[in-house]
């Protein structure tokens, strides 16, 4: 569609879009017209304050209090703040562009992106001064900094009527699809998180790692490969938990678009699931996914026969992997592949 002049404050808003993210940027410009914008914003919001909780450089006296109250700095014009690191660091010193085209936005939206925006503040801010011990800790946290988002999204989908009212009020399919997206992060990001300078922050939930090792640094040691490695796929069944939930999420929509901006980010998770599955490179460098296979799914993936065609690709790989390995695999993996293998 021609692209009508903007207003600078929106012009800035998708310029940051696509600096600070290639893939999502890439899904959200390619929601219908009504949600475009909503969701755009909706990334900025929770981008910035996931900046504030991600900035190290910030005493925790100031971080706590300020991620409680940024749902409310979301409708101050005045606010903005000198934190981040790269292009980070321009969405927040020109955060009010954001606040000009959020304060824009059907009341409907704005009342979405405030609430889940104070819900998550008050997650992070919890988990600022607790670590993540059991595999209900890594749960809620993710609840707090994904679900949250997968929530926001049906409940927006909801308000533009271009998805049924059901999805105002689908908390648990919703929270799947955020959890199978971020612990998908924290998998992968496992050497790029720990080398982080002056203190990493680590998401890997102890009740899990310390069945392999005294400290989660003792896998970045060569000596260590083969407990790493059965950590990582220990790490890998438990995000695996997540797929048929969000198949089934994903079955309920009914806009070829908003099904696209949902089903996309999916793929790209599982197939980085399969790459790490047994890939002691997850200790060593970053696992990434070709841009080849990448585009092939960006461009076929418009029902849900694709998107059982994609899972049960990604889902044969990990298994197939499971019996090379002639080891007894985690039952979590075989019972959830069987599952979404015949979805
Ligand atoms: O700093 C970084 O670059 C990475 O930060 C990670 C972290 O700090 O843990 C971490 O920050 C999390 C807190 C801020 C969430 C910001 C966000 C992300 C994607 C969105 C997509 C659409 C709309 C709004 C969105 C908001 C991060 O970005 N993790 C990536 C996975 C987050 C997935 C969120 C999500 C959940 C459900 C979804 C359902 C459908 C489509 C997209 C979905 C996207
Ligand atoms: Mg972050
Ligand atoms: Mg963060």
């Amino acid at each position: 569609a021609k692209q009508l002049p903007k207003q600078p404050s929106l012009a800035f808003c998708y310029d940051m879009l696509n600096q600070v993210s290639r893939s999502f940027a890439i899904v959200i410009q390619q929601l219908p017209e009504q949600l475009r914008d909503p969701v755009c914003i909706f990334y900025l919001v929770l981008r910035a304050l996931d900046t504030i909780e991600d900035d190290m450089a910030i005493p925790q006296s100031t971080k706590v209090p300020l991620l409680k109250v940024f749902y409310e700095k979301i409708y101050d014009r005045s606010w903005k703040m000198s934190c981040g690191q790269g292009s980070y660091v321009r969405l927040m010193e020109h955060y009010p562009n954001v606040t000009d085209v959020f304060l824009g936005l059907d009341m409907s939206y704005q009342k979405v992106i405030a609430d889940i925006t104070r819900r998550m503040g008050a997650g992070m801010a919890e988990f600022i001064e607790k670590d993540v011990a059991t595999v209900a800790d890594y749960d809620l946290y993710c609840h707090y900094v994904a679900g949250l988002v997968g929530i926001g999204l049906s409940q927006l989908f909801a308000s533009s009527k271009l998805e049924s009212r059901q999805f105002a009020s689908m908390e648990n399919l919703s929270n799947h699809m955020g959890l199978f997206l971020q612990k998908t992060n924290i998998i992968r990001d496992y050497l790029e998180d720990i080398m982080e300078e002056p203190a990493p922050r680590m998401f890997w939930p102890k009740e899990i790692w310390g069945k392999y090792g005294k400290t989660l640094a003792d896998f970045k040691e060569p000596g260590n490969k083969a407990a790493a490695v059965a950590c990582l796929n220990h790490m890998v069944g438990d995000a695996l938990r997540h797929a048929e939930h969000s198949l089934a999420y994903m079955s309920k929509l009914h806009d070829r678009q908003v099904f696209r901006f949902c089903a996309i980010p999916q793929v790209m998770a599982i197939g980085t699931l399969a790459l790490c599955w047994n890939n002691h490179g997850v200790f060593t460098g970053v696992v990434k996914m070709r841009r080849g296979e990448v585009a092939k799914y960006m461009l076929s993936l418009d029902t849900m026969a694709d998107l059982y065609q994609a899972f049960d690709h990604f889902a044969a790989i990990i298994a197939k992997r499971c019996e090379t390995m002639r080891k007894p695999s985690d039952p979590v993996v075989k019972t959830t592949l069987g599952r979404v293998q015949h979805v």
